[in-house]
């Protein structure tokens, strides 16, 4: 039996949230924009893109990167939030000092949850962002970032604090917050042992632990991240639930990582779905 009613056409259909990734492109398809678009879609949202540079990257490396002009990247944003309309914000590469800038710009006018993930080099030690643009990541986007995710080698070129073991990552997440997000993610992917980050807003101390992977095939996790807090966010979920539940993503789609090419394969964005 249907209950269509003749003439009246299809249902309406639901509309998912909305979420827009302001990052690089990896053209191998692990990290960058690809990787942010793939976690949004497995997290039930719609992801839109502001592409700020272009790099020609694979599983063994950055082989060249090119930044797009200033125009282009506010056109994008203009075109994506004046008329679709966005309910959670992801930064990921920025490259350079002027790009960063705009960014932060573009993003202090918004009514919406930014999470700032500060990319600085690539898996393989490739630099994404100028050494002259730590100052406006430090003084222009991190002020308005709702959540920052720095990894242990970004906190330690941004604050200066090296954390060698769990226990100083508190005061990490301190120096980040003096910057001004709300909150500080402080990815302890890094180090040994579990897979342990420190979610904090200077109040509240959340420590997300997962078993550490042995798997090598890691390249985008930092973004995946990043992108399914957004992601979360974008469906109403707190803070601190949305980073929980964007861990459990990562973490599954770390360990459903999988060769390609001849070095660091990606992970898994559509584990829940094999
Ligand atoms: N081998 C692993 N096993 C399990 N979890 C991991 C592993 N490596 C990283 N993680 C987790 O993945 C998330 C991303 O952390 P990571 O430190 O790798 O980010 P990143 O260095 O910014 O990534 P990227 O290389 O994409 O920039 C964190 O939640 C971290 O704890
Ligand atoms: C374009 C791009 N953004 C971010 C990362 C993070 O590792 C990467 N490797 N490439």
């Amino acid at each position: 039996m249907t209950t269509d009613t003749p003439g009246a056409g299809p249902a309406p259909t639901a509309v998912p949230p909305r979420v827009l990734t302001v990052a690089g492109s990896d053209s191998g398809g692990g990290a960058g924009i690809q990787a942010d678009l793939k976690a949004m879609l497995a997290l039930g949202t719609h992801g839109m893109s502001v592409l700020t540079a272009v790099t020609a990257q694979n599983s063994l490396g950055v082989q060249g990167a090119w930044e797009l002009p200033l125009e282009a990247i506010r056109a994008q944003f203009r075109s994506v939030v004046d008329d679709i309309g966005v309910q959670a914000v992801k930064t990921g590469m920025l490259a350079s000092p002027a790009i960063v800038e705009t960014v932060a710009s573009l993003l202090a006018d918004l009514n919406a949850p930014v999470i700032v993930d500060p990319v600085g080099v690539s898996k393989h030690g490739d630099a994404l962002l100028a050494a002259d643009a730590l100052d406006a990541v430090r003084t222009k986007l991190l002020p308005v970032a709702t959540v920052a995710t720095p990894n242990l080698d970004e906190v330690a070129q941004l604050t200066g604090v090296r954390v060698t073991t769990e226990a100083d990552m508190p005061s990490a997440a301190a120096a980040i917050l003096e910057f001004g997000p709300r909150w500080a993610l402080v990815k302890g992917g890094h180090l040994r042992g579990d897979a342990v980050d420190l979610l904090t807003d200077g109040a509240e101390e959340h420590w997300l632990r997962s078993p550490r992977h042995d798997n090598r095939h890691t390249h985008g996790t930092g973004c995946t991240l990043a992108s399914a807090i957004a992601a979360h966010l974008a469906h109403g979920m707190p803070v601190p639930e949305a980073v929980a539940a964007a861990k459990e993503y990562v973490t599954g789609a770390i360990e459903a990582g999988f060769p390609l090419g001849a070095g660091i394969g990606p992970v898994d964005h559509a584990w829940r779905w094999r």
